[in-house]
């Protein structure tokens, strides 16, 4: 299947002189979620306002839907739904208003049915009639979202969606996100928090200094670039590795207590059996083992700060 937004060799440079993407390349498939990784200043926002068409690339091209965001800008606003991070609206309008004036404003006919059910899906349906000022920060978030799903957009972006809100309500905006994607919407998520994409995304793209550094399958990423550690604790103390031992990758932590075994999950052989018998036969007497699976976190932060 034609992916649904194809970004190609896409390039900007601000009036200022300065390069924010650097010949950017990004397929992204109908109904996925593709959480795009990186740190402040790495032109995400500016990658995203570019499909959106609120900024203008400098280089490349970007279809959404088989459609150039700049020759068909209005075919292509209209199947896009952008959640910025902020709410700008009038404080003193209602929820309902509010979501059912975004529809119009994307030239689309009223439709109570459809806004009745965004706002059911995202549990603000009691609140409808209350002006936005009334509702707590993370209601107003559900708004932001509601507004960007008024006009029934195909593809989405959430910009920074859960940032400043508490774990609750960040679960279940992460529900709020799973429903939309079982609906057929493919959403595209910036986010530093890593954990956010590790829980939700397919598919995961890292970017920095304008750069895409990779963009993989959640799953093949964390097999490929995961390492995993054994952490062997000691009934005795050692002062120091045995000799015997030289040839595995250990280091001895926690005033000798606990040995860690550094081993590659990808590999064919890792190791543990022989490293146990090898334990055994030096007379090292083991109290507990337990093994830790590198998280997106080290994986991230070992790739961009390769880059640096
Ligand atoms: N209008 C502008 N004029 C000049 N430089 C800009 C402009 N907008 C953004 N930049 C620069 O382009 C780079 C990328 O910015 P961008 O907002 O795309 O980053 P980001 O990845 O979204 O960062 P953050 O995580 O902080 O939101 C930054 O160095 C920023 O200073």
């Amino acid at each position: 299947m034609a992916p649904i937004v194809s970004v190609s060799n896409l390039s900007k440079t601000y009036a200022s002189g300065f390069k924010a993407l650097k010949g950017v390349s990004l397929d992204i498939e109908q109904g996925e979620i593709l959480a795009l990784l990186g740190p402040n200043g790495a032109g995400k926002t500016t990658m995203i306002s570019i499909i959106c068409g609120i900024v203008n690339a400098s280089g490349g091209e970007v279809t959404v839907g088989g459609h150039d965001v700049v020759r068909d800008f209005r075919q292509t606003r209209a199947m896009i739904g952008l959640v910025p991070q902020e709410l700008t609206t009038d404080a003193f309008e209602t929820v309902w208003n509010t979501v059912s004036f975004s529809r119009g404003l994307h030239g689309k006919k009223p439709d109570p049915a459809h806004i009745e059910k965004v706002l059911k899906d995202l549990s603000l349906w009691d609140k409808r009639n209350n002006m936005l000022r009334e509702l707590s920060g993370g209601m107003k978030r559900r708004v932001l979202i509601a507004k960007a799903l008024s006009h029934e957009p195909r593809v989405l972006f959430l910009d920074e969606p859960t940032a400043g809100v508490d774990v609750n309500l960040r679960k279940s905006m992460w529900d709020v996100v799973r429903r939309l994607r079982a609906s057929g919407v493919t959403i595209i998520l910036t986010t530093h928090y890593i954990e956010e994409a590790e829980e939700i995304a397919d598919r995961i793209a890292v970017i920095n200094d304008g750069e895409i550094l990779l963009v993989e399958d959640k799953a093949a990423l964390m097999t490929k670039l995961g390492r995993k550690q054994l952490r062997v604790d000691l009934a005795h103390p050692l002062e120091r590795v045995p000799d015997t031992l030289s040839s595995y990758n250990l280091t001895l932590e926690g005033d000798g207590n606990c040995l860690i075994y550094d081993y590659d999950t990808s590999a064919d052989r890792t190791g543990i059996t022989s490293l146990l018998a090898a334990l055994a036969e030096a007379g090292i007497r083991l109290k507990d083992i337990s093994t830790r699976q590198s998280s997106l976190e080290d994986i991230f932060v070992e790739i961009v700060g390769a880059e640096r």
